[in-house]
């Protein structure tokens, strides 16, 4: 072997590689253990399991439907205990710490402010609950040595009717710990137009929101979020490949749509592990981020929802190694992108990029050079 040959990255590697993660739900990644225990104390009998292995993987295979409102009816579990403060602090705390351990050193949580009102609280004391529930997630994770910062995304359900008023709880708390608004939910037959107020009014307070968009429902979805409602990013947006074209010889055409969303340097959300489960990828080898990322699109790597996908943000990118041979570098190239790509400022965008994330990448790489042997003959030996 010698030391041009780019080593693919070891799990260990991909761990403690600082990853930057932009779609991840809260009420989608608690953790089986938690959800047992406060479905205890608030008196939840309709888990379908008591034991937290047994419950980690009923969430996994439900959510393996094969269709996406079938994997969101797992949700009605995890919203059910998440209905007092206590719950959404220490739910967002072990988000922050989890996603700490698994290396991650920014991420945005999104979750649905609405669906969290069922024992009384308003939409500000949730929010309040969820953002403090980070902020001692971020505490802990420091006490054992792992550096994150989360923001929050507050998600209006697009079957609802509530987006004017979550956009606007979005704005007001956008200097307090929120970042973004999104939509989510069932895609085909709820298009993002019906919330076209919402998306006007971010507009015009000059705030960010993404859309969840072309994951069930093809180009007119993703044609929708970009040219009607103005959405920064796409969640998902997978059905972009529809709009090119592979000719047997291998050369590629973009249609306008696909063009414009490359030339605009439109981020995606690219969420394998949750695609496979919702069939909106066949498997990882035929996933489109493997085409994409050829193509140059602005790709992000996401969890979307780690319990029911079983997932972590180091366990997308092995899959993503083992199946495409990504190196550091291309880990690099999705974790700038994503980074690029926030709802910070500017500035702190940079800053993370150029003190954190480069940072880490590069001693990363470098490591191949300290674990060599030097062999008896002098010469050195991989
Ligand atoms: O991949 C997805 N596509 C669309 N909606 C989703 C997805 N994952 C979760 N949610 C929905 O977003 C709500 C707020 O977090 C969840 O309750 C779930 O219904
Ligand atoms: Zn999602």
């Amino acid at each position: 072997m010698t030391s041009e040959t780019p080593n693919l990255p070891t799990p260990d590697q991909i761990r403690r590689s600082p990853k930057v993660l932009l779609h991840d739900h809260l009420d989608g990644g608690l953790r089986p253990g938690t959800i047992i225990e406060l479905a205890h104390k608030v008196g939840y009998e309709n888990l379908p399991e008591t034991e937290a292995d047994k419950l980690g993987i009923w969430f996994r295979e439900a959510a393996d439907s094969g269709s996406l409102p079938r994997y969101l009816e797992t949700f009605a579990h995890t919203c059910a205990v998440m209905q007092t403060k206590e719950a959404l602090f220490r739910v967002a705390s072990e988000c922050a710490q989890d996603l700490a351990e698994d290396g991650v050193v920014y991420a945005e949580i999104r979750y649905a402010p609405e669906q969290h009102l069922e024992a009384g609280l308003t939409l500000e004391e949730v929010v309040e609950a969820v953002n403090e529930g980070f902020r001692e997630g971020e505490r802990r994770a420091r006490t054992n040595g792992n550096r994150i910062r989360v923001g929050a995304l507050l998600t209006a359900m697009r079957h609802a009717a509530r987006a004017l008023e979550i956009a606007e709880l979005a704005n007001r708390y956008r200097d307090n710990g929120v970042v973004g608004f999104d939509i989510a939910g069932a895609e085909a037959g709820f298009p993002p137009t019906r919330h076209l107020d919402a998306f006007e009014y971010l507009k015009r307070e000059n705030n960010h929101f993404t859309i969840h968009a072309g994951e069930a429902f093809g180009l007119p979805s993703i044609w929708q979020a970009l040219q009607w409602c103005g959405a920064d990013r796409l969640g998902h947006g997978v059905k972009i490949i529809d709009d090119i074209e592979v000719a047997p010889d291998g050369s590629v055409k973009l249609g306008r749509l696909a063009s414009y969303v490359r030339d605009k340097r439109i981020p995606l959300e690219m969420c394998p592990t949750s695609n496979l489960q919702t069939a909106a990828a066949a498997s990882y080898a035929e996933h489109p981020i493997g085409l994409l990322r050829k193509l140059h699109f602005r790709l992000t790597v996401n969890t979307d929802n780690r319990l029911m996908s079983g997932t972590s943000m180091s366990r997308e990118f092995e899959h993503l190694v083992d199946t495409f041979g990504y190196t550091l570098d291309d880990m690099q190239w999705f974790t700038v992108n994503a980074m690029k790509s926030a709802f910070i400022p500017f500035d702190e965008r940079l800053a993370m990029i150029n003190e954190v994330i480069k940072p880490g990448y590069a001693e990363l790489k470098s490591e191949w050079l300290f674990r060599q042997t030097v062999s008896t003959s002098g010469s050195v030996s991989v």
